[in-house]
């Protein structure tokens, strides 16, 4: 595959060798200070644009991509209010769009286990749920990506939890989840799911050692997407 890298900070510089020592080829490595260069590439010879950018640069960055036919793998966090307006414009343009908040095959595995966790527990009474995801000092936004998702779970399995809210420890908000951020460097990326009762305390927690997972998955992905249109995520990649 011929790749277009849209974002080269660690997650880009990471995925263009990993990609390279998979065989493929990088058309162009893009970050904020040459993002002309995207003018002198020509679509038709990029199999792939995995976007690994910014929150407020990943709208223009898909958009790009699925305007010139190009398949956009994204993985940057924290934009997803938009994420409507670009589901439309990849079927308006029959094009294929995937967005992960994670790509780590374990995260993803976790995220059933969530899942699984939130059905049990809320048949039965007495436990108070939390989330707690910790990250390095330089990411721009909270809480991550991978939390939301995690929260979404639960909420979606548990009676009377109907939002999240991002926690300081202190006050609780009726029928929200509370999601607690760290940044300690130099966290990859750690999710922690508890259950806290009087009696006792569940956790389950998810520890990636490093970003090599992450960047793994997301070149699986551009690999597994090629001649697939639509919206896709994980659940199809997947099959479990
Ligand atoms: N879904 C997943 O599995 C993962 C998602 N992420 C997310 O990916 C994003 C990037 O993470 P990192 O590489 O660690 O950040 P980073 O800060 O190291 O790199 C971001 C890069 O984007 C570039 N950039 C800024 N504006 C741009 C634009 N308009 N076009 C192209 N590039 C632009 C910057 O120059 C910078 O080099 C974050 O949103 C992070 O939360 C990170 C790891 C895993
Ligand atoms: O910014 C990061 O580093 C990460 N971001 C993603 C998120 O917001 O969930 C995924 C991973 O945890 C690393």
């Amino acid at each position: 595959m011929n790749i277009l890298l849209l974002g080269y900070g660690k997650m880009g510089q990471l995925i263009g060798q990993l990609a390279e020592s998979r065989g493929h080829s990088i058309a162009g490595k893009i970050n904020i200070d040459n993002l002309e260069e995207l003018n002198t590439l020509d679509p038709s010879t990029i199999d792939v644009a995995i976007e690994f950018s910014q929150p407020e640069a990943a709208v223009e960055n898909i958009k790009w991509a699925i305007e010139r036919g190009i398949p956009i793998v994204s993985g940057t966090t924290g934009w997803l209010d938009q994420k409507p307006e670009i589901e439309q414009l990849t079927l308006f343009k029959n094009g294929a769009f995937f967005y992960a908040s994670n790509y780590s095959i374990g995260v993803n595995i976790f995220f059933k286990v969530n899942e699984f966790l939130a059905k049990l527990m809320n048949e039965t009474t007495g436990y108070k749920s939390s989330v707690e995801e910790i990250h390095h000092t330089a990411k721009k936004d909270a809480p991550s990506g991978t939390a939301i998702t995690l929260a979404e779970g639960i909420i979606k399995n548990t009676e009377g939890l109907h939002t999240w809210n991002l926690s300081e420890g202190a006050n609780e908000i009726e029928q929200s989840l509370p999601i607690t951020s760290k940044r300690i460097d130099p966290a990859p990326g750690t999710h922690i799911i508890r259950y806290s009762s009087e009696i006792d305390h569940i956790e389950i927690t998810h520890t990636a050692h490093s970003r090599q997972g992450f960047a793994l998955g997301a070149i699986l992905v551009s690999e597994w997407i090629q001649g697939k249109k639509g919206v896709l995520s994980m659940d199809d990649f997947l099959s479990f």
